[in-house]
């Protein structure tokens, strides 16, 4: 048994990753730890959480820290890096803010405002890496990982196929993801209320400025072995959970739509958490709430040389908790689906 703090217990990520340790055979959960919510008992906040509900969440410092194998970081982003360099080395920190995740300072400083810190192992275990390689190989017994975003997941996950085969062009990808509330935290925003949300789709980040636009670019670039530009455009929509990303990129040649599927297909073939749909059916947020899941499907457009590929993930689920209990997995040498759901709560 390996025993588990988790900092930011009370927002939703810290929520959904206490859900998931409570199944998970090898963990034993320990301190619980926020800020304005310390005190309180963790089941006046997460009342779904009922074996914890008497767990009373304290600060958030290195002595509630200490004394843990594992410590998973959910708190706002630029608060990682303060905590995580005073923790001992052999401590596994699993970061679900941005703080690590980009490589490039400058790409860093153009799109965040508080200070680089670096970059930590990328914590997307079915990334691509090289002909034949994925990201897991430099998961396994590392003790510093920096979890993906949510949409940066779904992006990825959907367009990867094509860049490792060898089939789309870097330039010209155009994304367009819909995501629930929740991808915004719990903390009041004016345009999260009830009334603004409720019945109602809307773009947000619109014109490259949205944060995830480099960091979906670096993982594509990285595949790609040369820059990959996005044009992405973040709409929320009027749900608690789910990310539905629509990705369309150029093919740089003809293909057929068979050579297009057989790459994705190809791709995820061995991935307990990858799923390309069969042919005509098409992913949906609700089929993967609660689980670890990426629904996928790919189709080309012949009329004009496009590839599109659709994801869904439940941002909280495989767009954070389940990506970051996958990596502790993996940074403890287990099996990688150790107590992670693959079966989605529907309807
Ligand atoms: N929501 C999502 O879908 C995703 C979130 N993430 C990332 O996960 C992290 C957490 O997100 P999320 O759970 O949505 O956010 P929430 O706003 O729901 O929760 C934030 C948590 O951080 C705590 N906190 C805030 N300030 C401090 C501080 N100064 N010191 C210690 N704790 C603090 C809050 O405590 P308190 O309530 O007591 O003030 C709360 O527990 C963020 O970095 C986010 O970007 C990543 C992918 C997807
Ligand atoms: C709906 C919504 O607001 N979503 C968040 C993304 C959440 C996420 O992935 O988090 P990171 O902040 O860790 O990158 C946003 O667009 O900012």
């Amino acid at each position: 048994m390996v025993r588990a703090a988790v900092a930011g217990a009370s927002g939703y990520a810290g929520g959904e990753i206490l859900r998931l340790l409570l199944g998970h055979p090898e963990v034993e959960i320990g301190a619980v730890t926020a800020a304005s919510s310390a005190g309180q008992p963790l089941g006046a906040i997460h009342p779904n959480l009922a074996p914890l509900a008497d767990r009373t969440i304290t600060d958030t410092t290195l002595e509630t820290l200490a004394g843990h194998d594992v410590v998973f970081l959910a708190l706002p982003h630029g608060h990682s890096a303060s905590i995580a360099e005073q923790l001992p080395d052999d401590v596994v920190v699993i970061d679900c803010g941005a703080d690590f995740r980009l490589t490039d300072e400058a790409a860093w400083a153009a799109f965040y405002d508080t200070p680089y810190a670096g970059s930590w192992a990328y914590g997307l275990p079915e990334l691509a890496v090289g002909a034949t390689g994925k990201q897991r190989d430099a998961l396994r017994g590392t003790r510093r990982i920096a979890v993906p975003g949510c949409y940066p997941t779904a992006t990825t996950l959907a367009l990867a196929p094509g860049y490792a085969h060898h089939l789309l062009a870097e330039h010209d990808v155009v994304v367009v993801a819909a995501s629930g509330t929740s991808g915004a935290g719990k903390s009041l925003k004016p345009h999260l209320l009830g009334s603004e949300v409720m019945g109602a789709m809307s773009p947000y980040g619109v014109g490259g400025v949205h944060r995830h636009t480099p960091e979906i670019e670096q993982n594509l670039s990285g595949i790609a072995g040369d820059d990959v530009r996005v044009s992405f455009t973040p709409t929320l929509a009027p749900m608690p959970r789910g990310i539905l990303a629509t990705c369309t990129a150029p093919t740089w040649d003809t293909f057929t739509p068979a050579e297009v599927r057989e790459a994705w297909v190809d791709t995820y073939a061995d991935e307990p958490f990858v799923h390309v749909l069969p042919e005509g059916q098409w992913p949906s947020t609700a089929s993967v709430l609660g689980s670890n899941t990426v629904q996928l499907q790919v189709t080309l457009d012949e009329r004009v040389g496009r590839v599109v590929a659709v994801a869904a993930v439940d941002n909280l689920t495989k767009g954070t908790a389940g990506a970051a209990v996958q990596c502790l997995n993996l940074a403890l040498d287990l099996p990688e689906t150790t107590g992670l759901p693959i079966a989605g709560v529907a309807p």
